[in-house]
């Protein structure tokens, strides 16, 4: 049985609050855009397709407790509660493509004559649970061509040795997982001999929901601290990392957690080939590099605490940028659910 971070069922959404594991697996209801604002805003659901798929259902949950008989209005309010949702976390572009999108399917429903409000409505909630699936199956595309590519230029019976930061599966996305589908389908091929994962200070997605989920599918795997990834490299040999996204420039830039740069300075430095594992709802091609992504900056608690313990000098300032820009140099590949391309290639694929 596979993790499942979300629940949806016509009218009905609860997610798995991530702030609670993984001494506690909790699940909480979200009644509409309010609460998909606060869960996502709080990090109780987080991952940049997670945040999407939950942002964009908390709305389809609202509207399908209200009746509409006037087109304007629906249109408006769709508008209005996407363009709040993206306002929810600001480095994570799937929120705001998936938010794009969604606009210009209701201002295509509001133009249709033969569309009455409540059919607009129906067409729009069926739109936005397409999601789910769709995530699932991209996920699951790119767990294959992400190992296909790590395993390429492999003899055919060698296993191999992956590092990944942060959260990047089934509690970031709507199941399987993006860099970590690129793990379980190795482990699947049983080609998968070991996987590292550090424990990314401060809100420590790999020691407490990476490791959880690694743990859960029985795959081979060791935790450790942000600062041992150079002594890992030397000491141990490092087949390839493979992490996420929150957003790929058109150049191939990409923004993920923090910590993300410094591991692919060090890979280039072991010549261990870094991968970028991210669907394309996380490529904006609307920028053409990292420059103009904009880098969540977030509470010095995160830091300063670990629950209610206090582990830092009160009275210390303190600098939580939530995600750093790693530029396309030090890509070897992007794995998306349409293949693995080359930062240089992004640009022009569609
Ligand atoms: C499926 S990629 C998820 C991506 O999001 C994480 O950030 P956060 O936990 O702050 O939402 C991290 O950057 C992962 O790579």
């Amino acid at each position: 049985m596979t993790l499942k971070s979300i629940k949806y069922e016509k009218g009905n959404l609860e997610i798995l609050d991530q702030l609670l594991l993984p001494a506690q697996s909790k699940f909480i209801q979200v009644k509409g855009v309010e609460d998909g604002w606060k869960v996502i805003n709080k990090m109780q659901v987080r991952g940049a397709p997670a945040i999407a798929i939950v942002g964009c259902l908390s709305l389809a949950v609202e509207l399908s407790t209200e009746v509409f008989d006037d087109k304007k209005v629906l249109r408006q309010e769709i508008e209005g509660k996407l363009n709040y949702l993206v306002s929810s976390r600001p480095t994570a572009v799937n929120m705001k493509i998936a938010a794009d999108e969604l606009i210009a399917l209701s201002n295509k429903l509001y133009k249709d004559e033969t569309v009455t409000a409540e059919v607009m409505k129906v067409k729009f909630i069926d739109e936005i649970e397409s999601m789910l699936e769709k995530d699932i199956a991209d996920n699951k595309a790119i767990g294959e061509y992400g190992a296909s590519d790590i395993l390429k230029s492999l003899p055919s019976d060698s296993m191999v040795r992956i590092l990944t930061h942060c959260n990047t599966g089934s509690l970031a996305t709507a199941g399987y997982g993006t860099a970590l589908g690129v793990i379980r389908t190795l482990h699947s091929l049983k080609r998968l001999e070991h996987v590292y994962c550090t424990e990314t200070r401060p809100y420590n997605q790999g020691a407490r929901l990476t490791a959880y989920e690694l743990v859960h599918d029985k795959i081979p795997a060791t935790l450790i601290v942000d600062s041992m990834v150079a002594a890992l490299m030397k000491q141990r040999n490092i087949t390839a990392v493979v992490v996420g996204a929150d957003r790929v420039a058109s150049n191939g830039d990409t923004a993920n957690k923090i910590g993300t740069y410094q591991i692919a300075v060090l890979a280039k430095h072991h010549g261990v080939p870094f991968y970028v594992a991210a669907p394309f709802t996380s490529i904006d091609k609307k920028i053409i590099s990292g420059d103009h992504i904009i880098i969540e900056e977030r509470p010095d608690r995160e830091m300063t605490h670990v629950g209610d313990h206090r582990i830092a000098a009160q009275g210390i300032s303190c600098w939580n940028p939530a995600f750093d820009i790693t530029p396309a140099a030090l890509i070897a590949g992007i794995i998306t659910e349409k293949g693995v391309f080359r930062p240089s290639e992004l640009a022009n694929c569609q």
